[in-house]
């Protein structure tokens, strides 16, 4: 039986830079936020949604969601973060979930290029079809499970603030809004599996991940929820 791991942070902790890794390693990885993303093109589950409840003022010229002007009033107003949430929810949960079933159904040997290569450098890495990652930044403020282990991207609040306002040339304000519409990263800590502390260099955060994946293959399958 496949393992799945469960991946999660807090915004802008480096979820997608590990996922990267894994990805160039052979793995699969489900990312909830292209998900979602998919989901609220034109035609998706999320889009009629989103736009009939609050309004044709969130599509933009090409026809698309304007999803920075969507973060900006959700992210100010707890109410409306709550609502928006009412409407995507399910939806998200739903399709998060059926992937993850696809992929546990899938019994082919994986072939890509990566794993023999990793395999052979990390003696006791799993291979790519004896694990994939489920990246959910939403992970435990939404209670998925599912998961035979749960990784946190940990990373300390300053570096947090300051890698968010780069990235996305935000103020420190709207920086610290986002960070505040999470659960503290200190809260997740109490219930990770493994933390991955990315308060460092990314060289540093890759190796916490191999020593992660080996870990993994020394341990029976756990206790994995399979009533999700
Ligand atoms: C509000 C939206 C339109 C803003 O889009 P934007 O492009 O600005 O941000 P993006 O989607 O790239 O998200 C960046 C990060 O913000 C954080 N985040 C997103 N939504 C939320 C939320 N409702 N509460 C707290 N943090 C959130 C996550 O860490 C995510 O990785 C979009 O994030 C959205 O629809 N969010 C709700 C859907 C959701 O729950 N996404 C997370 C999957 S579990
Ligand atoms: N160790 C590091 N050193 C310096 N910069 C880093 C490091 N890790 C990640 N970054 C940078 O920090 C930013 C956030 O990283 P990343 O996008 O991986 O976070 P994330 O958790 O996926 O974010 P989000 O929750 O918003 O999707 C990016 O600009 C990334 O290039």
């Amino acid at each position: 039986m496949k393992k799945v791991i469960g991946l999660t942070g807090g915004i802008a902790s480096g979820k997608s830079t590990v996922v990267d890794f894994l990805i160039s390693k052979g793995y699969q990885v489900i990312d909830a936020d292209q998900v979602v993303r998919q989901l609220q093109l034109p035609g998706g589950k999320l889009y009629e949604a989103i736009v009939s409840h609050f309004g044709r003022d969130f599509i933009d010229s090409s026809g698309q969601l304007d999803r920075a002007k969507l973060g900006k009033l959700v992210f100010a107003d707890p109410n409306k973060r709550q609502e928006l949430s009412t409407i995507q929810d399910d939806i998200i949960r739903q399709e998060l979930y059926a992937q993850r079933a696809r992929l546990l159904e899938k019994t082919e040997i994986a072939t890509a290029s990566g794993d023999k290569k990793f395999a052979d450098h990390l003696l006791m890495a799993p291979s790519v079809d004896e694990v994939f990652f489920m990246d959910i930044p939403l992970l435990l403020e939404y209670n998925y499970t599912g998961f035979d282990e749960i990784w946190l991207v940990y990373i300390d609040e300053t570096t947090q603030l300051e890698r968010l306002m780069a990235r996305n040339h935000f103020t420190k304000e709207e920086a610290k809004q986002r960070i505040a519409a999470q659960m503290p990263l200190w809260k997740k800590r109490e219930v990770a599996d493994r933390i991955l502390d990315n308060s460092g260099s990314i060289a540093e955060l890759e190796k916490q991940v191999e020593d992660a994946l080996m870990q993994l293959n020394r341990k029976k399958r756990g206790k994995s929820n399979e009533n999700c």
